[in-house]
């Protein structure tokens, strides 16, 4: 597991350079300095509080409430999956996933094969389960294309059968798509499970910037996962068993 250095790319999808953000005079991000390649998937960690969510809605230009400085490049070309779906429940699983988009119906009919919902474009969001749903706001983030896909814990509400489920597909999909990916999740299996390069987010800096070079697809039980997954619980400060 080598440090995470930086390939000279002059085009990075994303950069940040002295990046401050905090609320009523108090410092939440500290001065980060941050580059995402395209086709980088980057898993954000961090104790609750560290600011995770904070970074993740700068970078989704979500935080007009918030006081800041610093540069910040992210492409026009983004999408955002919270946790919880946000469907309109009063359009059917097709509109959702075209909404805004016109003439976009058959890249959605598409985009919902290739998450698993072929069949169900005329379903309406409460007859899908959560896991489907989830599936459904997947597909309207990446039928958009995006060039930068934000992801705030999507898989947090999942059982962990479905969340299994999800990680492989939420792989093959960027495998396939290619978006410069910041996922921020608490979960540190699945920060290994799923990405390149793993941050650990501490008062305000980034404390670690790691890159995995482990085999795809990721097995739990390889040795050097157990000496990552212990190394991340103790820089969090859990101590693993
Ligand atoms: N709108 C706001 N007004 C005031 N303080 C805020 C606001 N949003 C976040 N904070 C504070 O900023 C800090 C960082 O919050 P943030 O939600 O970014 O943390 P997080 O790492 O995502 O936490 P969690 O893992 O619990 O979701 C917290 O102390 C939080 O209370």
């Amino acid at each position: 597991m080598a440090p995470h250095t930086v390939a000279v790319n002059p085009n990075p999808v994303v950069r940040t350079q002295d990046l401050y953000r905090g609320f009523n005079g108090r410092t939440i991000l500290s001065g980060l300095d941050l580059h995402i390649q395209r086709g980088e998937f980057v898993a954000l960690l961090g104790r609750s509080g560290s600011g995770k969510s904070t970074f993740l809605k700068a970078l989704a230009e979500l935080d007009h409430e918030v006081e800041g400085s610093g540069t910040l490049d992210v492409p026009e070309n983004r999408s955002v999956v919270f946790q919880d779906a946000r469907l309109l429940p009063w359009r059917n699983v097709l509109q959702n996933v075209t909404l805004g988009l016109a003439g976009a119906n058959d890249a959605g009919r598409r985009m919902l094969r290739e998450v698993g919902l072929a069949g169900r474009e005329n379903s309406w969001p409460v007859e899908l389960s959560g896991g489907e749903q989830q599936r459904v706001a997947l597909a309207r983030s990446l039928v958009r294309d995006p060039d930068l896909l934000l992801a705030d814990e999507p898989f947090g509400a999942l059982d962990a059968l479905t969340r299994i489920k999800m990680h492989a597909l939420l792989r093959q999909l960027c495998a396939r798509h290619q978006p410069a990916v910041l996922l921020v999740t608490h979960d540190v299996d699945e920060a290994i499970t799923l990405a390149d390069r793993i941050l650990v987010l501490e008062e305000g800096s980034f404390i670690e910037d790691l890159q995995v070079d482990l085999p795809e697809p990721r097995d739990h039980g390889d040795p050097r996962f157990g000496q990552l997954r212990r190394h991340l619980l103790s820089r969090l400060g859990v101590a693993a068993h």
